[in-house]
C-alpha cells in the first residue's frame, strides 16, 4: 500500500536526494547533491498527472510510459541507452548483481525497503524515491538499474498498488528477496510513553503492531505515513513530543530518536517479501529453484475459467505459490442506478499466479504459454498478459 496521513498534504512525487551524510543510504550515490537535485528536476519536468492525480512519465493516454532521456542532461547519450546485448552479467543469478548497481527504492533511509534493496544487491547505490511509481520510472529512465518493491508481508497481506503497477509498467520480475521486519516504537529523547497521544507510521506497519500497541496500553490515535523511515524523520524534524514513529533501528539512528519499545510487531516471524525488477528479463539458473510468474485474464463469465486454469497446473503437480486477483481495469462491469445514472464497477479480474515447478516442466508450461492460451489453459478465451522467471 503506498498511502499518505489523510492529514498532511499530499507530496509530490520525485526522487529523493540523500539528505545528509548521516541520512544516506549505506552505499552512497555517485552524484553531488546539486547535480542529483538537477536530475530531479529533471524527471519531475517529464512527469505529468493523469486524471486520476497519479505521476506519469511522457504517458500517453493509456499510461504507456515513453523514456524522456534527451531531457536528463545528467544521463549517458541517447545513443549508449540503446538496447544493449545480453551480458553475462545479465545472465546470472540476479542477487549476485551486486557491485554498484543503482537501485531504486519507495521510502526514504532507513526505511525497510532500503534493507531489503540492499540484502537484494550488497555493494548497490540505493536511489530513495516518493512513490512506487516513481522507483518504477526510474528504472524506465535509467535512472536506476533495478527497483526492489514490496508485494506481500506475512501479517498484513498482499501490496495491492504494486501488483497494479507491475502491470502498468514494461520491468521485469529479475529475483525476490524476504527481509524479517523488526518494528520499534520510536520518540524524541526523554519523551516518556505516557505522553503520547499518537502513533505515526506506513499503513502496514501500523496494521502489523496493533494488537502489541493496544496490550502497552498504547491506545492513541494512529496515523498512516508515507513510510516507516520517513515518519521517524517527521517526529524527529517537527519535534513532536506527543508523538511516537513505528520505524527500525536503523531510522532512530539516523533521526537521532530513542527506542521506546523494541520488537513491537505482533508476529516475531513478520516478513515482507520484495521483487527485483530490471528493464530486461534473465534466464534463471538451473541449478537453482526458480519461481515463475504470469497475470491473465478471460473473457467469460462464470468459473469454470478459472477452475480449468488452476486445473493445468494440478494435472502438471505444478505447485502454486501465490494466487492474487486485481479489478480489470479496462473491463469494468457498468451498473446503472435508479435515476438511470451509469457507474464502472471493477467486477472483473485479472489473475496473477506465481508458480514453482522442475525446469524440464516449467520450460514445457512456458512453452505453452508462448504458444498461445488455447493450450496452456485448456481454453481459448484466457489471455495472458504478462509472464516472469527468476531464480530464488
Ligand atoms: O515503510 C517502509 O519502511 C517500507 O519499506 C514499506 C513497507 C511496506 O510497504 O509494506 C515495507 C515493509 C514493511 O512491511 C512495512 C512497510
Amino acid at each position: 500500500m503506498e498511502t499518505a496521513a489523510a492529514s498532511l498534504a499530499p507530496r509530490p512525487a520525485q526522487i529523493r536526494p540523500p539528505r545528509s551524510t548521516a541520512a544516506r543510504p549505506p552505499c552512497a550515490i555517485p552524484f553531488s547533491r546539486a547535480d542529483w537535485q538537477t536530475t530531479c528536476a529533471a524527471i519531475l519536468a517529464t512527469t505529468s498527472t493523469n486524471a486520476n492525480g497519479s505521476p506519469r512519465v511522457n504517458g500517453d493516454s493509456n499510461n504507456n510510459m515513453k523514456p524522456a532521456l534527451a531531457d536528463l542532461d545528467l544521463l549517458p547519450p541517447v545513443s549508449s541507452n540503446l538496447p544493449r546485448p545480453l551480458s553475462i552479467t545479465d545472465l546470472s543469478p540476479a542477487p549476485m548483481h551486486g557491485s554498484q548497481l543503482r537501485v531504486a527504492y519507495q521510502g526514504v533511509p532507513g526505511a525497510y525497503s532500503e534493507a531489503a534493496a540492499a540484502k537484494a544487491y550488497p555493494s548497490c547505490d540505493a536511489i530513495p524515491c516518493d512513490h512506487f511509481e516513481v522507483a518504477f520510472q526510474a528504472v524506465e529512465l535509467w535512472i536506476a538499474d533495478r527497483a526492489v518493491l514490496p508485494v506481500e508481508n506475512s501479517l498484513g497481506g498482499s501490496i495491492h498498488r504494486n501488483y497494479d503497477l507491475l502491470l502498468r509498467h514494461r520491468l521485469h520480475i529479475v529475483g525476490e528477496v524476504q527481509l524479517p521486519v523488526h518494528h520499534c516504537l520510536l520518540a524524541l529523547p526523554g519523551v516518556r510513553r505516557e505522553l503520547l497521544t499518537r502513533v505515526i507510521s506506513h499503513p502496514q506497519a501500523l496494521a502489523q503492531c496493533e494488537l502489541t500497541l493496544n496490550a502497552m496500553g498504547l491506545n492513541v490515535a494512529r496515523e498512516a505515513f508515507d513510510d516507516t523511515a520517513a515518519a521517524a524523520e517527521h517526529v524527529a524534524a517537527a519535534g513532536l513530543r506527543d508523538t511516537a514513529a513505528i520505524a527500525s533501528a536503523r531510522a532512530a539512528d539516523l533521526y537521532g530518536l530513542q527506542v521506546l519499545a523494541d520488537g513491537i510487531q505482533d508476529d516475531a516471524g513478520n516478513v515482507t517479501r520484495f521483487v527485483m525488477l530490471a528493464r530486461e528479463p534473465i534466464i534463471p539458473r538451473t541449478d537453482r529453484p526458480f519461481k515463475t510468474s504470469i497475470v491473465f485474464a478471460h473473457d467469460r463469465e462464470g468459473t469454470s475459467v478459472l477452475f480449468k486454469v488452476l486445473s493445468a497446473f494440478a494435472f502438471r503437480d505444478i505447485s502454486l505459490t501465490k494466487i492474487e486477483s486485481r479489478p480489470h481495469r479496462h473491463r469494468p462491469i457498468r451498473l446503472v442506478d435508479d435515476a438511470n445514472v451509469g457507474t464502472a464497477k471493477h467486477f472483473e479480474y485479472m489473475f496473477y499466479i506465481d508458480f514453482q515447478a522442475p525446469w524440464r516442466r516449467n520450460v514445457f508450461f512456458l512453452g505453452l504459454v508462448a504458444d498461445g492460451a488455447n493450450e496452456f489453459t485448456l481454453d481459448r478465451n484466457v489471455i495472458v498478459t504478462e509472464s516472469s522467471v527468476w531464480t530464488v
